[in-house]
């Protein structure tokens, strides 16, 4: 793969917000770059800092040291009008724009080229119906914002982005308030966005599912590891999902699923068989919520209850005494043990 082209770099970046001679340093010395054709998902717990970031990467709050460029020009030097061309920003906000057509506002987005009054020419025109076909919205192109759902804002709000022809797009949850189809789709739009028409897409998200599956690079923020950054397969296997919820011991990331689950209290010990891997996975969910270490066949001499799943409605349940029942359901076999 060549090298992509930088498109945003902070180097000992400290952001935060100064009020007067009040200042609160939210990160200090932050250093990452962000790349043309790739999608980067933002994580953090709450209050990590991520809008703080995502702000002052859309110039809309200053940084309060360090180097921040934006295609190898500080920041700090870009016009208002240079910004708008540069940078496409989408905020989570559910009343957006209702009394507008869809196709009105995702015009808007002309504004930085033909000014608030400015008339749309036919390379506007072709711009805002490319974008609307992009984000497959087009069909709703004579809609009402107020008649959309929540999702479909979402697009509209992306495709205004789009047309800005910004070569970077910052979102602030922009799957927050969507239902897991219209979040699958939304992610999957905006991967293929930051390919097809090489943009640099970053956006932050509380949904780790997605932004495991479709996200090219992490940036993990946290309060104790400051920001580390790196393609979403080297954090996770370098155990660096952990430092995202580092406050709360009990929380664990599921390397071999790629999610986060309270840490397992295994009050008791069970061994654990089945030769198929998803009977293996659900049996152990049910175990572990019931307070049960699961251990594998060969690893105990003890005398140990042992479950073996055979099917979903074979579950042999043989106790420290060797009796064993056959259970057709988790229903029947968690009432008993
Ligand atoms: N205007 C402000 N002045 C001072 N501190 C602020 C201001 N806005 C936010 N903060 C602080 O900055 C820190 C980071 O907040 P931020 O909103 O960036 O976190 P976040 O990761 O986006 O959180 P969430 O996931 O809950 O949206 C918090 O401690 C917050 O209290």
């Amino acid at each position: 793969m060549s090298q992509s082209e930088i498109v945003v770099e902070g180097r000992n970046l400290t952001i935060g917000y100064q009020v007067g001679k009040k200042r609160t340093e939210v990160h200090s010395r932050l250093n990452f770059q962000l790349f043309r054709g790739e999608l980067t998902c933002l994580l953090g717990a709450n209050g990590a800092g991520k809008s703080t970031l995502l702000r002052t990467l859309a110039a809309a709050q200053p940084f309060l040291s360090g180097d921040l460029k934006l295609l190898g020009r500080d920041l700090s030097a870009y016009s208002e009008r240079e910004l708008s061309r540069t940078i496409g920003v989408v905020l989570t906000d559910r009343t957006q724009a209702g009394g507008l057509t869809v196709y009105e506002l995702v015009a808007l987005g002309r504004q930085p080229y033909t000014g608030f009054f400015g008339r749309l020419d036919k390379t506007d025109k072709q711009l805002v119906e490319h974008a609307l076909q992009a984000v497959e919205i087009a069909h709703k192109a004579r809609c009402y914002m107020a008649e959309l759902s929540d999702g479909e804002r979402q697009k509209v709000m992306i495709a205004k982005a789009l047309v800005q022809e910004c070569p970077l797009i910052l979102l602030d949850e922009p799957t927050a308030f969507l239902d897991v189809v219209s979040r699958i789709e939304i992610m999957n739009l905006l991967h293929r966005l930051a390919i097809e028409e090489k943009r640099a897409i970053l956006l932050s998200t509380h949904d780790i599912e997605q932004a495991l599956v479709l996200s090219d690079r992490l940036w993990l923020l946290s309060s104790t590891g400051g920001l580390e950054c790196g393609v979403t397969e080297d954090l996770i296997l370098r155990n660096r999902m952990d430092t995202l919820f580092a406050n709360h011991a009990r929380i664990k990331f599921d390397l071999m699923h790629g999610g986060f689950s309270p840490e397992v209290s295994g009050e008791k010990s069970i061994v654990l068989k089945a030769e198929d891997e998803v009977l293996r996975h659900w049996a152990q969910n049910a175990l572990n919520r019931h307070h049960y270490f699961c251990l594998d066949a060969c690893a105990s001499a003890q005398k140990l209850p042992l479950l073996d799943v055979q099917a979903p409605d074979m579950l042999l349940y043989t106790d420290e005494n060797g009796q064993t029942t056959c259970y057709s359901t988790f229903e029947a076999l968690l009432h008993d043990i």
